[in-house]
């Protein structure tokens, strides 16, 4: 009996856009609506289930009923009543929970729809609408509940899905939440019990309360984490995996292991097929859920792995942890990272036993993941050593679209060579064709071949790998010589040494304050000139980054950063155009001023250091203007 009037409430506008959609979709697997309100139910029965054993006083409401989760369903009526034993929900918990769409998996819904810029109904299955998948099929859903709290009344919600909902007291429900589902006529199959049981046992087979069909058990999987490997089947790893980490993609390979010492440890880790975050999603909240003894402790527990490893899904179960612990403070405890320490190296050393038996699937991992081992020897001094291992390059020696690792970057190095070298740029083919690998080519020294922004500070915060610096190619003091000789000593003459030096004060002073230094370079081959790079901590590439940085951020500037730095340009003294030049500046100086213009925004565009070319293309014509004229 009903002691107040009922209230009416409007949707939020995303709810009513998510509802629209939900109901008009023509997404055909309409069962998941089952799955969506039996994990919810199950949720809701984790969170009591946690809230009697952390707080063993707490004053639980109706604390004597069984935790499981009872379905039934009428045919004739075309009703199904999906009923859980869990918090429930208080008035104000009802409006926040079922009238917004403060939760997950509507919100990433609603991402992915303007991601995608278009109306599609594969979405709903993809991100899971959760609780509003069930208008889909339902006339009208009435939600009644009682919440967990000893003070308290029942509510029971309802709406057809349209536009608004009702909330009204009602008298003599048992604590948690029973939803009874009206459905549409077109969905009244879905009532039948055969049908209703061939969902449960598809999607629910994990669940870890018992899920009851009429009194009947249905699920009988559970805690595969707590199973001996020989006791799992690869489906069911797979399976559970799409269960547990709400996934749509096949999990690409799985860590089970268990521990005793230091700490008791049965652990399922996976690695997903897809990276979320490179489709453009955000960034991934961690997945790896923290249970003690089959009670979920945490689903989301932030430190129990590091950052970079937010992307593994799965299971940690340690019957070390204590229960009665909040959720915050558990994030900092010791047993927290304790726990960190060991998944964490579990997880690298099957990367590396991946990388050493199976090269192809971590190869694959490696092109999809990449980013987070490398965003890890970033921030993560603890485990660089290891990640380096790990790290995939291409270089001068690999083909197109292969890679090396570091190790065997190293196990080719010609004796003489202390350092790695390696050149960032945006492409193979832009690296190969500017002036720096020449000279490592001509020497057959190999060069990692860096493609992506964050390769960079890789290097810079690594520094070296098994002892060895790594080093940019466009460095101005390596001494290729002392490493190895040049394999093509077919050259052509080079300028004498006098004329040389002319040539080089000549440049110098033409280009005044914009170059530090002109010398002469047998490190070049087949091009004219180019600029190196005499700051050890920063390549020219890092520095235009960083300011780049800055200057969006709109900060002050910092030190060392401000203006362009002079450069230091390495002329080459065997191309046929340097040694016309040194010919040319005796007879005509403007001509060879302008050149050696030319020459300095040359080598800036193969250093990706030309910011405006508009100066350039007016000295380009007017070189071409005195050319022509001849
Ligand atoms: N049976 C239930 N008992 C108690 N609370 C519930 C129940 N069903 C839903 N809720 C509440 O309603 C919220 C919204 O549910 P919904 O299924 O739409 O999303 P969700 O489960 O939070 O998100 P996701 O589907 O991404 O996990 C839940 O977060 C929960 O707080």
């Amino acid at each position: 009996m009903s002691t107040q009037a009922p209230e009416r409430h409007e949707f939020q506008a995303e709810v009513k856009q998510v509802l629209d959609i939900v109901v008009h979709s023509l997404y055909t697997d309409k069962e998941i609506f089952v799955r969506e309100l039996v994990s919810n139910a199950s949720d809701a029965t984790e969170k009591l289930r946690h809230t009697q054993v952390a707080e063993k006083d707490a004053d639980i409401f109706d604390a004597d009923l069984d935790l499981e989760i009872q379905v039934t369903s009428d045919e004739e009526a075309g009703e199904i009543t999906i009923r859980d034993f869990g918090i429930g929900m208080t008035h104000d918990e009802l409006i926040e929970n079922l009238g917004t769409i403060a939760h997950s998996g509507s919100k990433a819904f609603l991402n992915a729809l303007k991601e995608s810029g278009e109306r599609n109904d594969n979405l709903i299955g993809q991100f899971g609408v959760g609780f509003y998948s069930v208008f889909m099929v339902a006339d009208s859903v009435k939600v009644y509940t009682r919440s967990w709290k000893k003070e308290g009344e029942c509510y029971c919600w309802s709406s057809d899905g349209s536009g608004a909902y009702e909330i009204e007291q009602v008298e003599g429900e048992r604590r948690g939440t029973r939803i009874v589902i009206s459905l549409k006529d077109e969905y009244k199959d879905f009532a039948k019990k055969n049908r209703i049981e061939e969902i449960i046992k598809k999607y629910s087979a994990f669940v870890q309360f018992p899920v009851k069909v009429d009194g009947e058990k249905l699920n009988t999987i559970g805690a595969i984490w707590l199973k001996n490997k020989s006791d799992v089947s690869d489906d069911e790893y797979k399976e559970f995996y799409k269960f547990q980490a709400k996934a749509f993609d096949e999990p690409r390979f799985w860590l089970h292991f268990n521990a005793d010492a230091p700490l008791e440890i049965n652990a399922l880790l996976y690695a997903p097929t897809e990276n979320m975050e490179g489709f453009g999603f955000g960034r991934m909240e961690p997945g790896v859920g923290l249970y003690c003894r089959k009670v979920l402790i945490d689903s989301e527990p932030k430190n129990l792995l590091p950052d970079w490893l937010r992307f593994v899904r799965g299971v940690v179960d340690s019957a070390d942890l204590p229960l009665n612990i909040s959720r915050e403070s558990m994030q900092d405890s010791s047993l927290i990272q304790k726990l960190n320490k060991v998944i964490t190296k579990r997880f690298l050393k099957t990367l590396e036993e991946k990388a050493k038996k199976e090269p192809e699937v971590y190869n694959d991992f490696w092109s999809s993941f990449g980013l987070f081992l490398k965003e890890g020897v970033t921030t993560d001094f603890t485990h660089r050593d290891q990640l380096l291992k790990l790290l995939r390059y291409e270089s001068s020696y690999t083909e197109a679209g292969t890679t090396t690792s570091l190790a065997d970057y190293l196990s080719r190095a010609p004796e003489g060579q202390k350092e790695i070298y390696y050149l960032f740029g945006p492409s193979r083919e832009a690296i190969e064709s500017g002036p720096y690998i020449e000279a490592f080519k001509a020497r057959n020294i190999e060069v990692l071949y860096l493609y992506e922004p964050i390769d960079e500070f890789v290097m810079n915060h690594a520094r070296a790998f098994e002892e060895k610096n790594f080093v940019s190619a466009d460095n101005d003091d390596i001494d290729l010589d002392a490493i190895a000789p040049e394999t093509d000593t077919d050259k052509g003459e080079a300028l004498e040494a006098s004329a040389s030096e002319a040539l080089c004060s000549f440049i110098k002073e033409k280009l005044g304050d914009e170059v530090s230094e002109v010398s002469a370079s047998d490190r070049l081959v087949g091009s004219p000139a180019m600029i190196v790079n005499a700051d050890k901590m920063m390549t020219a590439q890092m520095r235009k980054m960083m300011k780049a940085m800055q200057q969006k951020a709109g900060g002050p500037e910092m030190p060392g950063m401000g203006g362009e730095p002079p450069v230091k340009l390495q002329v080459n003294p065997r191309h046929p155009l340097v040694k016309n030049l040194a010919a040319l500046h005796e007879s005509n100086g403007e001509l060879a001023g302008l050149i050696s213009q030319q020459l300095l925004d040359n080598a800036r565009i193969a250093a990706g250091l030309l910011e405006d070319p508009s100066k350039m293309v007016q000295r380009n014509y007017q070189i071409l203007e005195q050319l022509s004229s001849k």
